[in-house]
């Protein structure tokens, strides 16, 4: 454990913007929190920066952050000094504990080198592309060796491209120094591709905290799915008109329950002029198409490659994985908390991608 929040709620002016979270963070991991905006993330990251208190609840770090160690964190507009070069931006840290001038040099300019904007030295902040200047800023924060980097929406003024890139570049500089880091942000697929593991906030608590692919295959409710992408719950009705593949243990699925579904991604489907379901929109989304199809009064999305379908177009859905998980509000999680055991995913088909 490198450090460990338990149970930590906070509310201002009597309105609860964290309840009841707890998850621990191993040494050298990258963990994500994403979620809808105001669901109190960035508050998260302040109370673990120190620069806000929680209500109730413990954060125990292993190592106390400190002047050697510190707790670091990068805001949402990086806020370089403007009037400052990009060296002396970076090296504001360590002169302000100090530090001796060839020291400083040496370690500027390998911290530049490592964020590839060493030929921007000289320049100022305005010179540099947003990219560049999410790169130095990160760069500042990393010279004076933090214990914990704390990012806040590090991609908010990328543009798609970017943003992708920089996911990698910060996992792959933050795995090099072994740097501890916790971010908040909107971008599901970078915090996919960044982090080790990924917390998801609804309704201002942790609903699931795990390994990035286990969030993904296996939500712990169906909020949790849903959060990150389109979902379909099965009922009696729409099941019956549907064939489900890889089922896994053969089980009885009991769909009055309205515990199961599927993602967008997991079925596909193929022409049937007496099929059960009818194309009613199409949409395109660039590499998939999302075909709305309807049964009665089930509308199902359905998300593939584009295969030529029309809409009025009879149709058969074949599911390839099926989920299972009750409603968040029941299913209720406290990852890291000792004294309670993590509600277990419950799926019911073989775990891991990809959907044939
Ligand atoms: N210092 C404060 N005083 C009063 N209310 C605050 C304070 N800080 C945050 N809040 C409120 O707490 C709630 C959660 O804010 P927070 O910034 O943590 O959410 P968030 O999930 O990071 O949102 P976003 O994704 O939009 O940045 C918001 O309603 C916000 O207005």
């Amino acid at each position: 454990m490198f450090f460990k929040l338990t149970r930590i709620s906070k509310s201002f002016n009597g309105k609860q913007v964290l309840n009841n979270i707890s998850f621990t963070a191993e040494k050298g991991d990258i963990i994500s929190f994403i979620g809808p905006s105001g669901v109190g993330k960035t508050t998260l990251l302040k109370i673990i920066a120190g620069m806000e208190t929680p209500d109730s609840g413990d954060l125990i770090f292993n190592t106390e952050p400190g002047d050697k160690n510190p707790a670091v964190m990068v805001f949402q507009d990086f806020l370089l000094f403007p009037n400052m070069t990009v060296f002396d931006n970076v090296a504001f840290g360590l002169r302000a504990t100090k530090t001796g001038r060839q020291v400083i040099q040496k370690k500027v300019m390998e911290m530049l080198d490592c964020f590839q904007v060493r030929e921007k030295a000289g320049q100022y902040p305005k010179q540099l592309s947003a990219g560049q200047q999410q790169r130095v800023a990160i760069a500042r924060a990393m010279v004076i060796n933090p214990g914990v980097l704390l990012l806040d929406e590090p991609f908010a003024n990328l543009d798609k491209n970017l943003k992708a890139d920089t996911a990698l570049f910060i996992r792959n500089t933050q795995k090099q120094f072994h740097t501890t880091t916790i971010c908040v942000m909107h971008d599901q697929e970078e915090a996919f591709s960044m982090s080790d593991r990924i917390g998801i906030m609804l309704d201002n608590r942790l609903v699931q905290f795990d390994r990035v692919d286990r969030v993904f295959h296996e939500p712990l409710s169906i909020e949790a799915a849903a959060f990150l992408g389109p979902v379909n719950r099965l009922t009696p009705e729409t099941a019956g008109k549907l064939t489900i593949k890889n089922n896994g243990s053969g089980e009885d699925l009991d769909f009055s329950t309205g515990n199961y579904y599927f993602r967008a991604e997991a079925a596909t489907i193929s022409s049937n002029s007496q099929g059960h379901w009818t194309i009613v929109q199409i949409v395109f989304l660039g590499t998939n198409i999302s075909y709305h199809l309807q049964c009665g009064t089930a509308v199902f999305q359905v998300h593939t490659l584009y295969n030529g379908f029309q809409t009025g177009d009879r149709v058969d859905l074949l599911i390839h994985r099926i989920l299972r998980g009750e409603n968040h509000e029941k299913n209720s999680f406290t990852a890291g908390d000792d004294s309670l055991d993590p509600v277990l995913p419950k799926t019911d088909a073989p775990t891991g991608g990809p959907y044939p």
